[in-house]
């Protein structure tokens, strides 16, 4: 297996249940919901992305022949001799790529792996947290995890029968951001306010202006 990768970095987790949290980023290139070019956005099945994930050519990015390789890099970006070591794999769409191989090749590295995904499709065995974030319209096939992390407002969702149909430890609504960022932070504080099981979840490193 060949791994396309954007760009690895590392900075704290932004968004959600391990916000504050130092992680490496590992950005997988392509996407199943939209194609990443501008053009197309408005025929995507994913209209509101906010990541460039095309190619691999960002820092760190590349074509990687084999899971040790791409496990080396990304562990060479931890501080030297410290523990508690996370990575976050995400993208586009990490499950796209994301295989066992991998998965035994960063836990050969020590670290927890945490995965950013549109819940399209089954995760693998072996991810320590799952963050699943559907997507209207999109098929919805991996509905158990760590995290559930729905971008609002969108249509098509009802946050009651949510919690009902579906199996994660904790739930966020996490304000799309845009044009209509702050009308969108507003109606996620109404909605959590009238569904106490959600939790608000804003994107951090946007807020302090880290990558
Ligand atoms: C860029 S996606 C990559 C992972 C995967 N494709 C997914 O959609 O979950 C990372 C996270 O950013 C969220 N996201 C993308 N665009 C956003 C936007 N405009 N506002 C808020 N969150 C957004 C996604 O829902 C997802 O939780
Ligand atoms: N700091 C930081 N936190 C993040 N959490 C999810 C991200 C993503 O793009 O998947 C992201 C990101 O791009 N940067
Ligand atoms: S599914 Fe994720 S990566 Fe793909 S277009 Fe939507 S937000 Fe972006
Ligand atoms: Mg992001």
């Amino acid at each position: 297996m060949t791994y396309s990768v954007k760009e690895i970095f590392y900075t704290l987790q932004g968004e959600g249940g391990q916000a504050g949290t130092p992680a490496v980023f590992c950005r997988f290139a392509g996407c199943n919901l939209w194609t990443g070019r501008e053009q197309d956005r408005a025929q995507a099945i994913c209209q509101f992305c906010d990541t460039d994930f095309v190619g691999t050519d960002g820092t760190l990015g590349g074509k990687f022949d084999t899971a040790t390789a791409l496990a080396e890099l990304i562990a060479a970006q931890w501080p030297a001799g410290a523990g508690h070591r996370l990575v976050v794999l995400t993208g586009g769409e990490p499950l796209l790529q994301v295989d066992a191989a991998l998965i035994d090749a960063l836990h050969a590295q020590q670290f927890r792996i945490a995965v950013e995904s549109n819940g399209t499709v089954a995760a693998p065995e072996g991810i320590d947290w799952l963050c699943i974030s559907p997507k209207a319209g999109a098929p919805w096939v991996q509905r158990s995890g760590q995290e559930l992390k729905l971008v609002w407002p969108q249509p098509g969702f009802d946050l009651q029968a949510l919690e009902r149909d579906t199996q994660f430890t904790h739930r966020f609504l996490q304000p799309m951001d845009g044009l209509l960022q702050r009308q969108n932070t507003a109606a996620c504080i109404d909605a959590c306010l009238a569904h106490p099981a959600w939790r608000l979840s804003l994107q951090t490193h946007k807020l302090t202006g880290i990558r």
